[in-house]
């Protein structure tokens, strides 16, 4: 399996490669030059077998000759070995045909650990046996610098750096990116919003002479392994509930698009995804772009939801690089024309777009009210993201067809939101218990390209 960038101008790379490089050298992102499709019989062998042997079926044509099949069911098994619930992506009914999938027993009590866990395996495997040593750079709302940093912190051939937007993201999250104290972890908060953090991750990425100089790699979305690692679930959830010999629908709580985007890499797979629902909060640039407004950046509004706070939505690229049929040409012309602001989705792309996903928007009063009424009609206690999504499917969902709502996070991550909704403060695990007794070491850096590269340098002692 080849990969090739969105942007169409960058060397086409092995699985490995692609991981441990992160953005394409054009600016792009990798996507699978092709995607390879599963059989109604393999998809329905998949019922009642663990998570890690799906995963394992779900992820193997994609991974080449990187790992060995032993090696990588072993990496696959390791990963999902620390997560609290025997069936990693456990389903919960709320109403008829409508169920919630729970991504948060993972160690970082949010999705993202899915993918982390997993890349952190795969990232030990390749580099060791490479004898090579990398600096990973992360943007973050909250969740995925936490995750990141679970899954690297202590290694010896990783330095970790986070930058997420100081005030921005929960208390739960900030400590979580602050108080570890290996020595490879370092948490710097930005004087600016989530787009600011990615956008000087990409900076660093797009200045070749700083990526080359501290063998800068990825563990955003912008990986391809992570979109990857995040397909797995879709597969799961849906064989439990009769696919493939039905249709089952998904709503997403979507900022950066990821982990939508994977649902839309099941469905080509092969599994019967009758509609993706894109799910966001008060920053509902995809929202109004799906209902034909264009993609015009607007200005990030703090919100309950924090780690949804993104208006420039990374892995929009890869959907829009399908809808455009794969024209890198066309996809370069759009990101430079968002450069500049936004841009028009053309007829023929918006109904590409619209065969696969719709969507929906939550305000801040109703990601509140759904939080209050789960808890009351369900007796589940939802994550402000989370309850973005539940209110969204809530809207979209038809009889005949089950609705699998994502529940992204871990009500403890945001017990402010939670509390204020139902009067309950949900506790963290007995693991964490310490965490807001722990002592918190970070940086403060402007949202500055260069102030940012110095630093990173200063502290690798480049
Ligand atoms: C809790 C939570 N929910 C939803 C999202 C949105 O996911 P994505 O960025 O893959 O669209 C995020 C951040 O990515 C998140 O941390
Ligand atoms: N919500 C995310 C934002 C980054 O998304 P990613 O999937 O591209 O890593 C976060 O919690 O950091």
């Amino acid at each position: 399996m080849q990969y090739v960038s969105t942007r169409g101008q960058a060397p086409v790379l092995t699985f490995e490669d692609t991981m441990l490089t992160g953005l394409a050298r054009d600016g792009g992102l990798y996507v699978p030059e092709h995607i390879p499709t599963l059989s109604t019989d393999e998809i329905a062998a998949m019922a009642g077998q663990s998570y890690e042997d799906v995963a394992y079926t779900v992820m193997r044509p994609f991974i080449g000759a990187t790992f060995t099949d032993t090696e990588f069911r072993e990496l696959i098994a390791a990963a999902y070995a620390p997560f609290g619930h025997a069936a990693r992506a456990p389903l919960v009914q709320l109403a008829p045909n409508h169920f919630l999938l729970e991504l948060f027993h993972g160690p970082t009590l949010a999705f993202k650990d899915f993918a982390m866990q997993l890349i952190g395996q795969m990232f030990q495997k390749a580099l060791g046996r490479k004898g090579e040593r990398v600096t990973i750079v992360g943007a973050t709302s909250g969740d995925t610098g936490s995750a990141a940093i679970e899954a690297f912190r202590g290694l010896d051939n990783v330095d970790v750096f986070i930058l997420y937007p100081h005030g921005r993201v929960s208390e739960v999250q900030r400590r979580q990116m602050t108080t570890p104290t290996e020595s490879n972890v370092h948490a710097l908060a930005i004087d600016g919003d989530f787009d600011d953090c990615q956008a000087r991750l990409k900076d660093m990425f797009n200045d070749f002479e700083f990526r080359d100089g501290v063998k800068l790699a990825g563990v955003n979305s912008i990986n391809w392994g992570r979109v990857l690692a995040q397909v797995v679930y879709y597969f799961s959830s849906a064989v439990s509930l009769g696919a493939p010999h039905r249709e089952i629908s998904f709503t997403v709580p979507t900022g950066n698009f990821g982990d939508i985007f994977a649902g839309y890499i099941a469905k080509r797979m092969g599994l019967p995804v009758r509609d993706l629902v894109i799910a966001t909060n008060q920053n509902d640039i995809l929202d109004r772009c799906m209902k034909g407004q264009g993609y015009r950046k607007g200005t990030v509004h703090a919100s309950i939801s924090p780690s949804m706070d993104i208006q420039v939505s990374s892995n929009f690229e890869r959907a829009l690089f399908e809808a455009y049929g794969r024209d890198g040409g066309a996809v370069a012309q759009l990101m430079a024309e968002l450069a500049e602001g936004g841009f028009d989705v053309s007829q023929g792309a918006m109904e590409a777009l619209r065969e696969n996903y719709s969507s929906g928007r939550a305000s801040e009063a109703e990601t509140s009210a759904t939080i209050t009424k789960a808890l009351a009609e369900t007796g589940e206690l939802l994550c402000p993201h989370s309850a973005v999504g539940v209110k969204v499917a809530d809207e979209r969902r038809e009889e005949a067809v089950p609705m699998i709502t994502l529940a992204t996070a871990h009500p403890a991550k945001f017990p402010d939101a939670v509390e204020a909704a139902t009067g309950i403060r949900p506790p963290l695990p007995a693991r964490m218990a310490d965490l807001f007794d722990r002592e918190e070491r970070l940086t403060r850096l402007p949202n500055d390209l260069a102030a940012l590269k110095t630093h990173i340098k200063e502290t690798l002692a480049l």
